[in-house]
């Protein structure tokens, strides 16, 4: 059975420079692939990225980032969208599907600063800047004297806002400035041990939408997928769907591994980050889903719920 090669296929992305990246790496490869295929990215602007005054989890969370280009799939505009995993919700609506899950980037979160070489470094009142719920309650648990305050756009605009002095220091992904080309902004990476990465950290996905034509979009994208990253993403995104996770609420879900043998750690907070719970198991790979239910199952036992539930009250209250 050979595979129909369609004779086109774009791409929908963000503008962003780092989506924007992303999916030119997808181009590249697919043109390898496929020689006999133009491959073509259309650049389109979400909500979530002309929304800049206000924190993501007070206007709808993730799905911002990724509802356009679902729509352009879906009016045939385009044929698949490439995507930061960390940025994809848990459920896709009806019609959507992720084909594959490219081999993961640094996961790790990264210190920058043009004055400090570290957390630790800061002095007390020294103001942080990151807009993750996730990090703020790491940071705030381990570095009760440091001022947390909100950082959104995209990584341009943040590294400008700190240069200008805004922040004393942010915390990115480290993925995002090494895909950039900017490793040297990173002065720190922040051990998993103290700030566990959000779940599908430094993973890039592709979306695709039900097609009636026969292309099998799976099939063709087959070689893009990276098995050990949709294994590890798999458990990860299982704990953070259980907790019903958007970036609405602190949780970290990361999994690392060795062979067939997965390594996950979980962990919620409140944002204050004076309750915190952490779970971890081991076990095989291919049981990714299992694990991802048996650390949440752990994290439950440890009061995730109630944790959860006093941020959440604390969102709607329009809490800072
Ligand atoms: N929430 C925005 C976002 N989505 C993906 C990345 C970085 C790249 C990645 O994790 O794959 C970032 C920026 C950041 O968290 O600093």
């Amino acid at each position: 059975m050979s595979l129909q090669v369609p004779s086109r296929l774009v791409i929908a992305s963000r503008e962003s420079r780092l989506a924007m990246w992303q999916a030119e790496h997808v181009r590249a490869r697919l043109s390898l692939l496929y020689p006999q295929c133009s491959v073509e990215i259309l650049g389109m602007t979400t909500r979530g990225d002309q929304i800049l005054d206000r924190t993501l989890s007070k206007v709808g969370g993730k799905g911002l980032f990724v509802k356009e280009l679902e729509v352009a799939m879906a009016e045939g505009r385009a044929d698949l969208a490439v995507h930061s995993l960390k940025d994809v919700p848990m459920e896709l609506p009806e019609g959507f599907a992720l084909a594959a899950v490219l081999e993961r980037e640094d996961p790790r979160d990264a210190f920058v600063s043009n004055d400090y070489a570290s957390l630790a470094d800061l002095p007390a009142g020294a103001v942080v800047g990151t807009s993750s719920l996730r990090r703020q309650a790491l940071i705030a648990a381990r570095y009760p004297h440091l001022v947390i305050k909100p950082l959104r756009g995209n990584l341009d605009t943040r590294l400008g806002k700190l240069d200008r002095g805004d922040y004393a220091a942010i915390i990115l992904a480290a993925a995002g400035l090494k895909r950039l080309g900017l490793p040297q902004r990173i002065r720190a990476v922040l051990d998993p041990e103290d700030s566990l990465p959000a779940a599908g950290q430094g993973a890039m996905a592709i979306e695709i939408a039900d097609r009636t034509d026969g292309v099998d979009m799976v099939a063709l994208l087959a070689p893009l997928n990276h098995v050990p990253t949709a294994q590890a993403v798999t458990a990860e995104r299982r704990v953070s769907k259980v907790f019903g996770g958007s970036c609405q609420v602190p949780l970290a879900a990361h999994a690392t591994l060795a062979g067939n043998q997965m390594h996950l750690r979980a962990m919620v907070a409140t944002p204050d980050g004076t309750r915190i719970a952490s779970a971890e198991v081991h076990g095989p790979a291919t049981d990714a889903a299992q694990l991802g239910d048996q650390v949440a199952e752990k994290l439950r036992e440890q009061d995730a719920v109630a944790i959860l539930a006093s941020c959440l009250a604390e969102a709607d209250g329009g809490g800072t």
